[in-house]
């Protein structure tokens, strides 16, 4: 797979965006809910001198679960210790990460999903009882210790809540689910980016940007420094909208966030599907993408601005999507939209 301006995954280049996270939960911006909620929580932890109760977050990439759990930590005012899924290979080094632990501290698990079972296990009783439990000994002569841990908080991130298992799901006292961003708050999210980067930014300028950005802040942060690339260059170094519009046509994303990959897709679809339903090894097939790319990169966006659906016979074209592309199948559609 190509890289893409739009992706929601982190690229290396984003690293330079470091700078743009918020610290704390003000200036955190939307998800109101799951805020609003964090902050009771984190207040009455911090009041009973408790840990806060273990914490998972979903929802798809880029819209900032690594960052707010850096915010919890810090609203706690305590240590976070960052892992991931597939990082911990054995039983032995989550064990060596969770005795590592402070009173208090947060343990910060990405891609949580992905953890293999032997070592979830070793979760369970560490998230319910703060322990860990070991078996020494072989046959009829083993036996079990367990090892006390101090009171601490998970944070489990995931994009993908359904692979979870149920039993390390039910273990979660708090779940965040994280929305896409609605236009208002990527236009703030992007003005803040703007002046933290010193970027002479007006308000319709940060409106184009933040209509291109696919409801993703990781996405905004990146579309604002290519269009302050080209207001550099080809500008005056101000961002108004002729500015943001002629830099994101140039770099390939349109009015309604979608670039080339994008395109392909749909086009595909209307092109040679009538529309469809076309089932999804199909269109990997036409493609030449793997099914799991489809379903993870291509369709969530799409399938959120209600561009395709998914039916019991495959993905479906819709019609607001034929009329962003002003392209209809040909002999009308065999499905619906
Ligand atoms: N609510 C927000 N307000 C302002 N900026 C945000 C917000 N959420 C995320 N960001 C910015 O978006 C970028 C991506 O956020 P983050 O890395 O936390 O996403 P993520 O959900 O952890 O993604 P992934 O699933 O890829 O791990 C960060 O650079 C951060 O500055
Ligand atoms: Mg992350």
């Amino acid at each position: 797979m190509q890289e893409r301006m739009v992706s929601a995954h982190y690229t290396g280049e984003d690293g330079q965006l470091e700078s743009l996270r918020p610290r704390n939960l003000n200036e955190y911006i939307g998800q109101d809910q799951v805020k609003d909620n964090l902050r009771v929580f984190i207040t009455a932890a911090k009041m009973r001198r408790e840990a806060l109760d273990h914490v998972l977050l979903y929802g798809p990439p880029g819209l900032g679960k690594t960052t707010l759990a850096g915010i919890i930590a810090h609203e706690l005012g305590v240590q976070m210790h960052t892992t991931s899924g597939p990082a911990i290979e054995r039983p032995g080094d989550l064990a060596a990460i969770l005795t590592n632990l402070g009173e208090g501290d947060v343990l910060f698990i990405d891609e949580i999903h992905r953890l293999s079972r032997v070592v979830e296990e070793i979760l369970y009783p560490a998230m319910e009882d703060y322990a860990l439990d070991f078996i020494i000994g072989k046959g009829p002569s083993a036996r079990s210790i367990r090892l006390d841990l101090p009171p601490f908080t998970l944070i489990g991130a995931t994009t993908r809540a359904g692979l979870l298992s149920s039993p390390l799901r039910d273990r979660f006292g708090v779940v965040g689910h994280l929305e896409y961003y609605s236009q208002e708050d990527l236009c703030r999210i992007v003005r803040r980016a703007a002046q933290i980067l010193q970027v002479p930014l007006e308000p319709e300028g940060a409106e184009e940007i933040a209509r291109r950005s696919r409801g993703t802040p990781r996405v905004a942060g990146r579309l604002l420094k290519r269009v302050r690339d080209f207001a550099q260059v080809d500008g005056h170094g101000k961002i108004d909208r002729e500015v943001a519009a002629a830099a994101l046509e140039r770099i390939q994303v349109d009015s309604a966030g979608l670039d080339a990959l994008d395109h392909r897709l749909l086009l595909t679809m209307i092109d040679h599907f009538g529309g469809g339903p076309v089932g999804l090894e199909t269109l990997s097939a036409t493609l030449g993408e793997e099914p799991d790319t489809i379903e993870d990169v291509y369709e969530p966006y799409l399938l959120q601005i209600g561009f395709i659906q998914r039916t019991p016979r495959g993905r479906v074209v819709t019609e607001r999507a034929c009329v962003h592309l002003g392209r209809c199948p040909a002999g009308g559609r065999s499905g619906k939209g």
